[in-house]
């Protein structure tokens, strides 16, 4: 009977460091059966980008496994009758896991539970995903906060760290049990090969270098240094990694806090950065509590935005090829290495939506498909924020101007040099608006606009003017003419 062995079942938490589910099955000193089940049934589809990403982890985790004695087994197919055949293969009956919060994972998992109870075996879920589950961050009426701050203040003083631990030294897991070939799943893309600029090292071992990077360096200036995308280091790139649980927030807030703590930088660059973490939270608990802001604005008005259906310009932006540098920029930065930075995410969330009064939902799924961080209730929420019509969200009428936004953010132009490589020799002054280059100049840099790069798409006047008008339909704010930047 004591030598049943744990079904350790690892989503998106793979990680053996601070691993709830883990250190719970240690703790009952039975054998380990660590699985990974890939069941696409239930919910959204994962993008290409985040299938690449898993592929890279799950063998990483598998390595970690295999110095610990142990391997990961790979089932295909739904996760509730894998389990069912794993428990019937091995006399297993107890699983462990760390919850997903996103609803329709949440609600699957009550199931999954439910049924394995009833044939007798314990189901028990952790957290290993957020500082605090939602539900345990509410206001004074028991409410979900549905603005930042007051979120961010309440999250801080109920979320308790908890203690760092790194697993057990040897995990003993059954030899006989059968998994699948990671190859056979074909996670990695062929034909063609579109990943070869992903500069990435998923896996446990790769977030803990991000970090460490990071926090002697990047963290020092953070605050400052994060809303400029051609700044090396000075952003923690740590996104991907914490999406699919490599590493615990709490322990990329303890090593910030800890820095602060040893003054090696001040303690207002590590509020800021978990302030930043604390953003991938409020996403998480938003949607846990509002399900529907997946397919229907949080702000209800918002769904009768008069939206544009216009595959040209949607292709355009997909490609990077609107005429707008910076907004270029950052959509080639997404193809060629599945991330982009945030302030760019955020002119070109602002330039789908508002200069082209393209549905935020177009945007949000093509991110979905391309980013290795793409995560469902962050970029659900940032696409929202953008629009608008999310819960805390930037107005509409913050239409980000993409000419002085990369005057001001790319000031001397390296990230637009970078990534749209024809406009290497135009020199600063037209670098963020080439169409406003005279014609020796252009000529001098060799470009010849609507043969070498693109004119704009839309005027940024008569695109900024429509969307304003398409907001007065919606909510009489239309004539509200504010410019921020
Ligand atoms: C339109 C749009 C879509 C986005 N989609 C996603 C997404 O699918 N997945 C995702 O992880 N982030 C998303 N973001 C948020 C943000 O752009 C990324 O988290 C950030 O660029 C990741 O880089 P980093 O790890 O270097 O961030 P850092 O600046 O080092 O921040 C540290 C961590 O804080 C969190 N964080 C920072 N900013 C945000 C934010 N605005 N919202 C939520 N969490 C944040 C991330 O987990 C990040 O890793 C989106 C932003 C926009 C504007």
């Amino acid at each position: 009977m004591a030598t049943k062995p744990v079904i350790l079942w690892f989503r998106r938490d793979l990680r053996l460091h601070d691993n709830p589910a883990l250190n719970h099955a240690a703790e009952t000193g039975r054998p380990i059966l660590p699985v990974y089940i890939l069941d696409e049934h239930f919910e959204r589809p994962m993008g290409a980008a985040s299938r690449w990403w898993l592929d890279k982890s799950l063998r990483a985790l598998d390595a970690a496994l295999q110095d610990r004695g142990s391997r990961l087994i790979l089932r295909k197919g739904n996760a509730l009758n894998q389990l069912q055949a794993l428990i019937a293969e091995t006399d297993a009956d107890t699983v462990f896991m760390n919850r997903l919060f996103e609803p329709e994972a949440f609600e699957h998992d009550a199931e999954i539970a439910h049924t394995l109870k009833a044939d007798g075996v314990e189901c028990r879920g952790f957290n290993g995903a957020l500082l605090c589950r939602p539900g345990a961050v509410l206001n004074g009426s028991g409410q979900p906060y549905k603005v930042f701050t007051p979120f961010l203040r309440a999250l801080l003083a109920t979320a308790e760290a908890p203690a760092h631990t790194t697993g057990p030294r040897q995990i003993q897991t059954p030899k006989t049990v059968q998994s699948d070939a990671l190859d056979s799943w074909k996670l990695h893309p062929h034909r063609p090969d579109w990943s070869k600029g992903f500069d990435w090292t998923p896996g446990e071992d790769g977030a803990s270098q991000a970090l460490s990077r990071f926090i002697p360096s990047g963290l020092k200036t953070y605050a400052k240094d994060r809303d400029f995308p051609d700044r090396q280091g000075a952003n923690s790139r740590l996104s991907p990694h914490l999406h699919w649980g490599e590493i615990s927030p709490w322990r990329a807030i303890d090593r910030a806090r800890q820095a602060a703590k040893e003054n090696k930088l001040s303690e207002s660059e590590a509020d800021k950065f978990i302030a930043e973490i604390s953003w991938r939270e409020f996403s998480a608990h938003l949607l846990h509590h509002f399900p529907y802001i997946t397919e229907r604005a949080f702000r209800p008005e918002y769904d009768a935005m008069p939206w544009r259906k216009d595959d040209a310009s949607l292709k355009a932006w997909r490609q990077g090829r609107t005429g707008y540098p910076l907004v270029d920029a950052g959509m080639r930065q997404l193809w060629t290495t599945g991330w982009m930075h945030n302030r760019v995410r955020m002119v070109v969330a602002s330039f789908l939506i508002k200069h082209l009064l393209i549905d935020w939902r177009e945007g949000e799924a093509w991110f979905w498909d391309t980013l290795v961080d793409a995560d469902r209730a962050s970029n659900v929420q940032n696409w929202q924020w953008v629009a608008g019509s999310g819960a805390d969200a930037s107005p509409f009428f913050r239409i980000f101007n993409p000419i002085t936004q990369g005057e001001k953010f790319d000031p001397d132009g390296g990230y637009v040099r970078r990534w749209v490589p024809e406009l290497r020799r135009l020199p600063d002054r037209w670098l963020q608006s080439p169409w406003t280059a005279p014609a020796e100049v252009l000529r001098d840099a060799g470009i010849v606009l609507g043969r070498d790069y693109p004119k704009p798409i839309v005027e940024h006047e008569k695109g900024r003017a429509r969307a304003l008008a398409a907001l007065k339909t919606v909510s009489g704010r239309g004539d509200d003419h504010s410019d921020r930047d």
